[in-house]
């Protein structure tokens, strides 16, 4: 990064009056009889160009390579609560298995918390080529600046290679943090991870509302980090045997000293949140009024699913934004999922594409719906619906 430097002993009170005169963004200040620049700059650089040497631009030493073959392994981040391994983080260790077999690397675990020795139990069931723990009293609640710590402490002792974090709350309150200490590039919500043979991690993820999938590579800095939203991978299979060596790692608890107290934990009341769904039952613009609505919810309460919709639902007002599916909603993968009156942006699709069994109704046959639907029907969804119901009330062992 490059920044302003000012050189105050090169600036009387004129000089002071010149710049602030100059800068067309109104960013020069006087404070406490001393020049200042505020946020207001844009980097423009006529101050520097202009100011006869009162004002100098330096840039930072830009970093041209980094030695690749100083970093080894895929480590996933392990998030956990109330001695419960956070799903999204089993799904990841998959992905780093795979990830990790392309270029003959580990598989690693960072678990930090207190009391975590049976976490670190369960996860040697997982394919985990090493598991490194940190297990310390002052580690019991999440706070990031002493998570970040150890993070880092892990970090410059093992070198990993690659980084995946779940994008929880947590995750994504976490990876930025260690990603800025470390001065290396982090790309949030990642639908696909690819390796090259150089250990470059390809990160891919829509980007400008979906109309592209971007591919971001850090090249020259180590280690990368990217978190994964949950349900994107596959969990492994929970084996019956252990494998992988557990490192319960030391770390100078002086450095754990954050400000923050936990004064009380109060919990939330549990939602279903669609995510967990194993039917849904989505519904788009097509629908005409608020009132039918109704209808969906009772087709949902036979099929025992969740309602859930696409974004113009939720700009209506008619539903909550925790029931959107989509790349700025939930991702979703229920066994099976119905899209009534459903375009199929992609969007929508970039949520819901790896649901087991979908079924598309739309009233047109060209609607991108149906590119991703295993099983569609053309109609008008006002028909379809109670002819679809009553079938099901007349033999509730319809099966896809
Ligand atoms: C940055 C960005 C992020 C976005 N994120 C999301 C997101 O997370 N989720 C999301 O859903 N959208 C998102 N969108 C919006 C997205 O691009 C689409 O506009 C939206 O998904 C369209 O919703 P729809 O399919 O319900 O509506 P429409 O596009 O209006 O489609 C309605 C469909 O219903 C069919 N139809 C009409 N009448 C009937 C009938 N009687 N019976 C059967 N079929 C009928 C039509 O043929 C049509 O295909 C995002 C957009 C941007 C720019």
């Amino acid at each position: 990064m490059a920044k302003l430097v000012i050189n105050h002993d090169k600036i009387n009170h004129k000089k002071m009056m010149e710049l602030i005169e100059l800068c067309p963004f109104n960013a020069i200040e006087e404070q406490d009889g001393l020049t200042y620049i505020n946020s207001g700059c844009k980097m423009c650089k006529l101050c520097v160009k202009n100011g006869n040497g009162t004002i100098d631009f330096v840039e930072d030493e830009t970093v041209t390579s980094v030695n690749k073959k100083l970093w080894n392994g895929i480590t996933v981040y392990i998030d956990h609560f109330h001695g419960v391994i956070n799903p999204v983080s089993l799904e990841l260790i998959g992905k780093a298995r795979e990830l990790a077999g392309e270029i003959n690397h580990p598989v690693q675990a960072i678990l930090i918390g207190s009391d975590v020795k049976e976490i670190a139990e369960e996860l040697e069931h997982y394919g985990v080529d090493q598991i490194h723990v940190y297990d310390y009293k002052e580690l019991e609640h999440f706070k990031v600046q002493n998570y970040t710590e150890v993070f880092a402490d892990y970090i410059d002792k093992k070198k990993p290679s690659s980084i995946l974090v779940g994008a929880t709350t947590l995750g994504r309150s976490l990876a930025p943090r260690v990603a800025a200490r470390f001065r290396t590039g982090l790309t949030a919500d990642c639908t696909i991870l690819e390796m090259k043979p150089n250990t470059d991690l390809v990160q891919i993820r829509p980007a400008f509302g979906g109309n592209i999938m971007a591919q971001i590579v850090t090249e020259r800095h180590r280690p990368q980090l990217c978190t994964v939203r949950a349900k994107i991978f596959d969990a492994p299979e929970r084996t019956v045997e252990k494998n992988g060596e557990t490192i319960n790692h030391q770390i100078d608890i002086k450095k754990l000293n954050s400000e923050i107290q936990v004064l009380d934990i109060v919990k939330k009341d549990k939602e279903v949140s669609i995510a967990d769904a194993e039917v849904i039952v989505a519904v788009g613009r097509a629908i005409v009024k608020e009132e039918d609505l109704k209808m969906i919810q009772e087709f949902a309460d036979l099929v025992d699913g969740k309602i859930a919709c696409t974004r113009p639902l939720i700009e209506c007002g008619w539903l909550s934004n925790k029931l959107q599916v989509g790349l700025s909603g939930r991702t979703v993968k229920p066994k099976l999922l119905f899209a009534f009156g459903i375009h199929g942006a992609v969007q929508f699709t970039a949520g819901m594409n790896g649901s087991e069994t979908i079924v598309a109704v739309n009233i047109d046959e060209q609607a991108p719906i149906f590119d991703v639907a295993h099983y569609g029907i053309v109609g008008d969804l006002y028909k379809v619906i109670p002819k679809l119901a009553e079938e099901i009330k007349k033999d509730r062992k319809i099966t896809f």
